[in-house]
């Protein structure tokens, strides 16, 4: 690979500006330095442009902005001087502004080179960061500070003037591992934890520069990289001649594509969750173990008079009334009577209560306002009827839900953690999920005006986004990405720095604007671990992971409007469900009695279907949605399943012979939704 060539700038700030730059600047030390830097293997410098200003913020900002908006792209610019303490020091003021990214390790590593040699390189105000895809430096005014700091850096700028260019992706970088950038940043490594120093610094240098190599980010080893020579896929950038003309990628069955997703699903992990309504769909990560009884206290469950059940019938003074508010009410003695409400507290003593129309009015206070006292009509009273026991709903240290049980829409789940006064509980994370379409042809669903020649509506991107949102998942729309490597790949490395999943759709069958496969595992390090699966629809579904920034699965489904959607069910949602604790994160399995023929076809199908349950016979039956191509996204419409039909070559000599499941036989099928009842 040829070298690639960095351009840098250098800028003087001098209190005594002269104003002929050739003479100061073409020997300067700083020059020596790029030049000493160059012809390695990998990237050479070139100084493409010198400046010298006076210490004037304007005029430093002028330089910057001359080269910064200059013709040559500046991969570096350092300046030099106005970094002190000194009133008239004003550079880095002057510089700040330009930096939209900050970049302190540049200066962590220039002031620890510095600060082993001088303790005065605290006088020093670096600052160093990215103005557009350049890097701008602070260096100080002194020839030996400027040299001492810029040398600190060189050997690993190339690596950041390279990614702040995105002109290459760290890939090739790496190509020849970590190590050969260590050894190109002078980083000697030792054994693990030999105490030996190492004889080119002192002790206190050896742990600096070992330092120095974890201050660059390489304490943890980059995962290895996938060199082109291991991508299976088409090498990006190849002339179409040398395409693929066989795909090689092995075709698994479904059922191994599944086990191999699942074995690359994992839990996303544990978060507290308030408990109200944006609770359901969550899974429990706790065993929930009631902290109070319910009922608190001994409840009234009718409207009427609580007793002591051993008085029996007879007329009885009102003494007091209990209603289901808050508050105390006085015990109850036998031969007396207490009003009370349906949930209210039983006074003290009372053990049962006896229901309002059970009774009689036998007398009232003076100001006919009150009741005096009722006559019991009930016979035989038992002790505690009527009456729910403290605990007799929920025991106090019972589990009242477990870990691992779904919080559904249905089963009231949230009511009963509210029950047991849970405002809290841990559940597991859900993932976000990003969905991208790509194609040149495909163009966002609402632009206005006729279609062109090839275009196509985008309907996957809008039909993916609600499945997923209807399931519960955060997403994030990720557009359309186009058919360019570069377009591609810097839109799925933005993606996975914000989302935990990405669906992408198109470009991964054969095609050679099919860059999926190439860029994930060619440019992003990722590993494919299928990439054809025998199946109908879905045949070039690809299943991927990246371990950068931390480990996020890739599910680039292919372009079919179909085909997406099947795969979505088959294959994305199951991995979201078990990443959110889900145990039976399969759709349900029934088997169903078709009432149509249904074609076999010579891959196993997934045939969209209609399962309804009749009363008649009281068994499933499924009618399919009409035409089946793979492109037809309407063929999903009016499903709440699919078939799985059997290969051609699987079934039996006579279907084999009719090529379909007639009518009136059974087929397996798998539930999306709800069964139909029409
Ligand atoms: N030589 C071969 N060609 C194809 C094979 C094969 O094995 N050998 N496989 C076929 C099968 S099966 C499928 S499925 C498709 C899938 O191809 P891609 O995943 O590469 O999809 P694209 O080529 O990008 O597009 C396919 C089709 O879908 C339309 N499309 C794409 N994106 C969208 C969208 N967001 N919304 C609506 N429609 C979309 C696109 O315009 C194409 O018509 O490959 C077969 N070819
Ligand atoms: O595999 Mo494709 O989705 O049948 O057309
Ligand atoms: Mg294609």
């Amino acid at each position: 690979m040829s070298p690639t060539k960095l351009n840098a700038a250098i800028i003087i700030v001098s209190t005594t500006a002269s104003k002929n730059p050739s003479s100061d600047a073409s020997g300067n030390p700083l020059t020596e330095i790029f030049t000493a830097n160059s012809n390695t293997e990998s990237t050479s410098w070139e100084v493409v442009a010198r400046r010298i200003v006076s210490d004037d913020h304007a005029e430093i900002q002028g330089a910057l902005k001359t080269l910064l908006e200059g013709p040559t792209m500046l991969n570096l610019i350092v300046t030099t001087g106005g970094t002190g303490f000194a009133v008239t020091d004003i550079t880095p003021e002057a510089v700040k502004p330009f930096l939209q990214k900050e970049a302190p390790g540049l200066v962590h590593a220039m002031l620890t080179a510095s600060l082993n040699i001088t303790p005065f390189s605290m006088m020093s105000r670096p600052v160093a960061g990215v103005s557009g895809s350049t890097i701008i430096v602070t260096l100080p005014g002194s020839p030996k500070g400027a040299t001492e700091n810029l040398g600190a850096l060189i050997k690993l700028l190339p690596h950041a003037c390279i990614q702040a260019a995105g002109i290459q992706s760290s890939r090739e970088l790496h190509s020849g591992g970590v190590e050969s950038l260590e050894r190109q940043a002078g980083v000697h490594k030792h054994g693990k934890h030999s105490s030996k120093s190492d004889t080119s610094h002192g002790s206190h240098h050896h742990d600096h520069h070992h330092h120095h190599g974890h201050g660059h980010g390489h304490g943890h080893a980059i995962p290895k990289a996938h060199t082109s020579s291991e991508s299976r896929a088409n090498r990006l950038g190849d002339a179409v001649t040398r395409r693929h003309r066989e795909s090689p990628y092995p075709m698994v069955t479904v059922k191994e594509a599944s086990d191999m997703i699942a074995r690359e699903t994992q839990l996303k992990g544990i978060v507290e969750a308030q408990v109200n309504e944006d609770l359901v769909g969550y899974v429990l990560a706790e065993d929930i173990i009631a902290a109070e009884n319910v009922p608190a206290y001994k409840a009234s469950i009718v409207d009427g008079y609580a007793v002591v059940h051993s008085d029996g019938k007879g007329t009885y003074p009102v003494v007091s009334v209990s209603h289901a508010a808050p508050g105390s009410i006085p015990p109850l003695s036998s031969g007396q009577v207490a009003r009370i409400t349906t949930g209210a507290p039983l006074p003290p003593g009372a053990t049962a209560v006896v229901m309002v129309e059970d009774t009689v009015l036998k007398s009232m206070t003076e100001d006919e306002k009150e009741e005096a006292e009722v006559e019991i009509l009930a016979v035989k009273m038992k002790d505690g009827e009527n009456v729910r026991e403290v605990g007799s709903d929920v025991m106090k240290g019972d589990v009242v839900l477990e870990k691992g049980d779904i919080i559904s829409a249905i089963g009231g789940e949230v009511g009963l953690l509210a029950s047991v006064g849970r405002a809290w509980v841990k559940v597991y994370d859900k993932a976000t999920v990003g969905v991208l379409s790509t194609g040149d042809e495909v163009v966002h669903h609402y632009r206005e005006g006729e279609l062109q020649l090839g275009e196509i509506r985008d309907s996957n991107r809008p039909a993916l986004l609600s499945a997923i949102k209807a399931q519960g998942f955060s997403t994030v729309d990720l557009g359309i990405a186009r058919d360019k490597a570069g377009a591609l790949q810097s839109t799925l490395i933005e993606a996975l720095q914000t989302v935990d999943v990405i669906i992408t759709t198109g470009g991964v069958s054969m095609g050679e604007l099919d860059l999926l496969k190439p860029t994930i595992e060619q440019s992003l390090n990722g590993t494919i671990h299928f990439g054809r699966v025998e199946m109908k629809p879905g045949k070039p579904t690809t299943f991927a992971t990246v371990e950068s920034p931390k480990k996020k699965l890739i599910f680039a489904l292919p372009g079919n409007p179909a085909s997406a959607l099947v795969t979505l069910h088959l294959f994305v949602l199951p991995s979201l469900r078990k990443s959110q604790g889900y145990e039976h994160y399969d759709f349900p399995r029934v088997r169903v009695t078709v009432d149509e023929d249904m074609g076999l076809d010579p891959r196993p199908e997934f045939r969209r279907a209609f399962v309804r349950f009749d009363m008649v016979d009281g068994r499933l039956h499924a009618s399919g949605t009409g035409g089946q191509r793979s492109s037809r996204i309407g063929s999903t419409h009016g499903a709440n399943a699919v078939l799985v039909m059997p290969a051609l070559k699987e079934v039996g000599k006579k279907r084999r012979e009719l090529g379909c499941i007639p009518r009136g036989e059974t087929v397996e099928a798998i539930l999306w939704g709800q069964i139909g009842c029409a």
